[in-house]
């Protein structure tokens, strides 16, 4: 499956190329040296194929015809070229290529690489547009869909706070000062209201020559601003820079909240996130129950196997409780012990619930290593309860899961038992 395809006719500069994508692209890049050889890759990977990097002049198309080609296909263009002439690269602009890279170092095949990567990647990232002018909104538009970003509009303040409870995901707002209901600053005030810098970012827009503006829009919450009338280059390192901390605090949220072994969620998590749950729950006067999970016997498996072992087999585990467990609350939040929420059940329903579990778990064989395979147990302790504390039903659930464990393993403890 070919995601990208990349056009250069010189083998010294193909080899580089080929070498810094391995470790960019992966397996995903298709590779040709002239317009006609372009022409038949397009045509055998067109339904896949997502951005092109691509030579301005080749043998079989000396002017850029190639270029021309892919922008008629609907397929996003970089470019790469050996002139620095701007002329020319204002008229590859105007043709609506997403961006132009001087052949000049290293440095700057990587940053083509980079730059198709991200335009792949940028398919996912929704960004709202605020701008009572038509003709502005329609420009900033066309532009960020050269980025291949997928990209919402509003009219003013009122109807971009609508788009963003209708769109959750949201990542980047770009808004105008001037516009009626609800001016750039009172929707920057409303969107800190609610979301934080690090899960939306937002880029004011300020006439030029006016600096009051600007720092009006980052004291008010905006994460960056930007004079018009702004240069094309501008605007896109602006508007990357900014996606790029989006995406990198999101990452590193993800990090602290999952467990590094399994990728479950880590205690941490659970303990936050159930919180909400349980008051949720309360709140609709809807019982909730919690099971403590551990694996029977799990020493054993460690002394015979080795630590690795082990761990492929709370691996497999966690994938198996993982795949069973939705849409409920789980994570490993102990060594061999998981923890799971489930809001909605009561007493009987979760013992049931947890039950089949159990026999599925029992039911499974563990790869533990290359040629080695085993079989696990689980037990469980479960608590319920309406108008409980988390913390309550957590210590009952675990004194179930002591008495699991005394009575034998491979066992289910609930309230009725
Ligand atoms: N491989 C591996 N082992 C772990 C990990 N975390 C905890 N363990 C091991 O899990 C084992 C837990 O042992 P015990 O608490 O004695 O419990 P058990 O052998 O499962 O016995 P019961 O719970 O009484 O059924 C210990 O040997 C820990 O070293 C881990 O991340 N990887």
């Amino acid at each position: 499956m070919a995601r990208y395809l990349v056009v250069e006719d010189s083998n010294v500069v193909v080899k580089i190329l080929k070498h810094l994508a391995k470790a960019t692209l992966g397996e995903d890049v298709v590779f040709a040296t002239s317009m006609a050889a372009a022409q038949q890759a397009y045509q055998q990977h067109q339904h896949t194929l997502e951005v092109a990097l691509v030579d301005l002049s080749l043998p079989d198309a000396p002017d850029g015809e190639l270029v021309d080609y892919l922008l008629e296909q609907k397929l996003p263009v970089v470019v790469l070229t050996g002139s620095s002439d701007s002329h020319k690269r204002d008229i590859l602009q105007a043709k609506g290529i997403a961006d132009y890279v001087i052949k000049e170092s290293r440095y700057s095949y990587q940053y083509a690489l980079n730059m198709i990567r991200r335009l792949s990647h940028n398919r996912q990232v929704e960004v709202l547009v605020v701008e009572d002018s038509k003709m502005a909104r329609k420009h900033i538009q066309l532009l960020l869909s050269l980025h291949c970003y997928h990209v919402h509009t509003a009219e003013d303040g009122v109807q971009a706070m609508k788009r963003l409870h209708q769109h959750p995901d949201i990542q980047l707002v770009i808004t105008d000062y001037n516009m009626p209901n609800m001016d750039g600053f009172e929707l920057v005030q409303a969107i800190r209201h609610e979301f934080e810098k690090r899960r939306i970012a937002i880029i004011g827009l300020s006439g030029q020559g006016d600096n009051h503006l600007s720092v009006r829009f980052i004291k008010n919450g905006a994460n960056d601003f930007l004079n018009k009338p702004f240069e094309q280059e501008e605007f896109f390192c602006r508007v990357t820079n900014n996606i790029e901390t989006i995406t990198l605090l999101k990452e590193m949220e993800q990090q602290a909240n999952r467990d590094f072994l399994t990728g479950l969620f880590n205690r941490r998590y659970f303990q936050d996130t159930a919180g909400e749950l349980v008051t949720q729950a309360n709140k609709a006067n809807k019982p909730v129950s919690a099971a403590i999970i551990d694996v029977d016997h799990f020493k054993q498996i460690n002394d015979e196997y080795g630590h690795q072992g082990g761990d492929a087999a709370l691996v497999h585990i966690a994938r198996l409780l993982n795949e069973l467990t939705q849409p409920f609350l789980l994570a490993r939040t102990g060594g061999e012990e998981f923890s799971l929420l489930m809001p909605g059940l009561n007493e009987v329903k979760a013992y049931e619930f947890a039950d089949a579990l159990r026999a599925r778990v029992a039911d499974g064989i563990v790869d533990v290593n290359d040629d080695a395979y085993t079989r696990v147990t689980i037990s469980v302790g479960i608590a319920t309860g309406t108008q409980a504390e988390l913390d309550e039903l957590l210590n009952r659930a675990d004194v179930h899961l002591f008495q699991a464990k005394e009575s034998g393993r491979n066992l289910v403890v609930g309230e009725q038992d």
